[in-house]
């Protein structure tokens, strides 16, 4: 389980953190939706230990994630950021591959493979093993990129791990998007704690267990998407006029024109 306490982030004089508190239990898939710069990748960069909160800490399974070595953590913890800056020529199944490096260095194993191969196929990548990362289409280098993430939790998830996504759709076309979310949500229903930055409300309210909606650093709404997506939240978080409409399973928000 991710517990995040009382998390409170400024970057110079500009807070913009403000005493954020959730859980992420075992098995949940929490998306974290707000407008752009309601503080989402920044979280996330906490949460991950690339930047130091002020107040509060980060526990996963009861223990502060400072408290893990680099390589327990690696093997616990994967994260996929916003922006990739990985240039080199490598091919698709090497960088799937990297995911496994915590375990056995350069040398893959024949169960590496095997779990890089299954990762690349859970995202539609499948045929793709032989091609160069950077040279694939936007969406292609993003899925290949979650399929890395994924890998390096193992073949399917389990309790006491984690897997962050910050944008895991950006490029990805409705299709896609559906089927990585559903690569994902594999790997809550397996018991890994998952928390994915999304922009897309409406893929939020069919994949994800809970929804957290931040404003200004600050979590206003936290539950089931049925219960979080409102219009007067949708409202508050994005300042939009919008409206739901409902199909019996899943809430779906419409933003208007202004
Ligand atoms: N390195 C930085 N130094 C100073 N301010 C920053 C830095 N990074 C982000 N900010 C500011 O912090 C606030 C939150 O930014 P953050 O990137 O967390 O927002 P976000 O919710 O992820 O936005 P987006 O949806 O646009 O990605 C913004 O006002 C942003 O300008």
């Amino acid at each position: 389980m991710l517990k995040v306490e009382n998390l409170s982030f400024s970057y110079g004089e500009n807070p913009v953190l403000k005493n954020v508190d959730f859980c992420v239990e075992d098995g949940e898939f929490v998306a974290v939706l707000g407008a752009n710069g309601a503080g989402k990748s920044t979280l996330f960069k906490v949460i991950c230990g690339l930047e130091k909160p002020q107040k509060g800490r980060v526990l996963l399974s009861g223990k502060p994630l400072g408290g893990y070595s680099p390589s327990e953590l690696a093997k616990i913890r994967s994260a996929l950021m916003q922006d990739s800056e990985f240039n080199f020529e490598s091919s698709v199944l090497d960088f799937v591959l990297l995911g496994r490096y915590a375990r056995g260095g350069f040398f893959a194993s024949k169960e590496d493979i095997f779990i890089a191969k299954n990762a690349l196929s859970a995202v539609g990548m499948s045929g793709f093993e032989g091609r160069v990362f950077t040279r694939l289409s936007g969406g292609e280098r993003r899925r290949v990129e979650l399929a890395r993430a994924l890998c390096q939790i193992g073949a399917c998830g389990r309790a006491g791990t984690l897997l962050m996504l910050d944008e895991p759709n950006s490029n990805l076309d409705p299709k896609n998007s559906n089927l990585a979310m559903s690569a994902v949500k594999k790997f809550a229903d397996a018991k890994t704690s998952v928390l994915a930055i999304l922009h897309d409300v409406n893929l939020a309210s069919q994949h994800a267990d809970k929804i957290a909606l931040l404003r200004d650093g600050e979590i206003f709404a936290f539950g089931e998407p049925k219960c979080v997506l409102t219009s007067e939240n949708l409202k508050f978080a994005y300042g939009a006029e919008n409206k739901i409409f409902e199909d019996g399973k899943n809430k779906y928000a419409v933003f208007l024109k202004e």
